[in-house]
């Protein structure tokens, strides 16, 4: 298990992370989700020992592992960390990156893994080229092949698909993600793209104003957000009282709507105006205000005119859902 015991981190006195207390276990997946700037990357680095802590500590099983002041080479051995700066040999081949930390003594399993690496991130054909010669989206593709060569027990990953285009990004966090459970590798990813959270994660962290606002199963926090920011994370998402949404209601307490949990009707819900459309290829993002003159976001199967009068309906069930949870902040 990894714990996290009460780390507090700043840069130059500037406070970034307070109180953070986690607990991993072995081959669980966990995913690190918050607005840029929110201190996800600070967090890796404080995990990985690249920061000697002032305030907490961080244990693996019983092993504590510590910063700079104690380890001339940073990083314990069963970690590994992918910066978001790759971290790679420039001047030497794909292949040669990936294969670098595999011993020389057993040829025929550092040929079979480097092969199955290459084969993994789809770069096969590229197997003999320098990587100074490679795009941005191909290095980090080596980058990961080259952490997973080295076997970690634990692997930090700072936004391991942000250089890669979507055609390709979605079999590779497939693969990746299978191959770290199949080999019980235990992986804590820092991300924006809740796409990298809900269909991988065992566990989600989500981290706002320097502190824990949310953890547990990624979809009980999807279904459930306690807050706008949290839903927001998860695409776009409204906070509107209920006695809008229904008018015998004799309360003014809000509830998360998501914009996709709004159906659109021609005569009866919520009046709003629509006021701009953004096609989004299997649907139309739709920003309309109500009379009261509060903006809401919705989704329309077809496109409408700006100006147009709609109503919106949400189902009893949502709201329910949403009421059972407890008051959203
Ligand atoms: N070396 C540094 N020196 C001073 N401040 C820093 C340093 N690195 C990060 N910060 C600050 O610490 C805060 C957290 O940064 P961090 O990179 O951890 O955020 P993040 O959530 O990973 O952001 P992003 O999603 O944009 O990568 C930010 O306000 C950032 O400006």
């Amino acid at each position: 298990m990894l714990r996290i015991e009460n780390v507090s981190f700043g840069y130059h006195k500037a406070s970034v992370l307070e109180d953070i207390n986690l607990r991993i276990q072995r081959r669980e997946h966990v995913a690190i989700i918050g607005e840029s700037g929110c201190g996800k990357s600070t967090l890796l680095k404080i995990i990985y020992g690249l920061m000697d802590l002032k305030q907490g500590e961080i244990f693996w099983e019983d092993e504590p592992v510590l910063g700079p002041a104690y380890n001339l080479v940073p990083g314990p051995p069963f970690m590994k960390y992918l910066s978001q700066d790759f971290d790679l040999m420039p001047f030497i081949t794909v292949a040669e990156n990936i294969s670098q930390y595999l011993s020389v003594f057993y040829p025929q399993e550092l040929k079979e893994r480097t092969s199955e690496l290459l084969d993994m991130i789809g770069l096969t054909e590229f197997a003999n080229r320098k990587v100074n010669t490679l795009s941005g989206g191909q290095q980090q593709r080596v980058a990961l092949a080259r952490v997973l060569a080295q076997k970690p027990e634990i692997l930090l990953l700072d936004e391991p698909f942000s250089h890669i285009d979507n055609f390709l990004k979605n079999r590779l966090r497939r693969n990746i993600f299978k191959y770290l459970k199949e080999n019980g590798i235990t992986c804590i990813v820092a991300t924006h793209d809740y796409q990298d959270v809900l269909p991988f994660a065992d566990r989600l962290v989500v981290l706002k104003d320097k502190k824990v606002l949310a953890k547990g199963s990624p979809m009980e926090i999807y279904k459930n957000p306690k807050s706008l920011y949290v839903a927001s994370l998860f695409g776009e998402a409204n906070s509107i009282s209920i006695d809008i949404l229904k008018s015998y209601a004799n309360t003014k307490r809000k509830i998360i709507v998501y914009a996709h949990e709004f159906r659109v009707s021609e005569n009866s819900g919520i009046p709003v105006n629509v006021k701009e459309t953004y096609p989004m290829g299997a649907y139309y993002l739709i920003q309309g205000d109500t009379d009261e003159g509060e903006t809401l976001f919705f989704h329309s199967p077809k496109e409408l005119k700006l100006d147009k009068k709609v109503f919106l309906n949400v189902s009893l069930e949502t709201i329910n859902q949403r009421l059972q949870q407890g008051p959203s902040v």
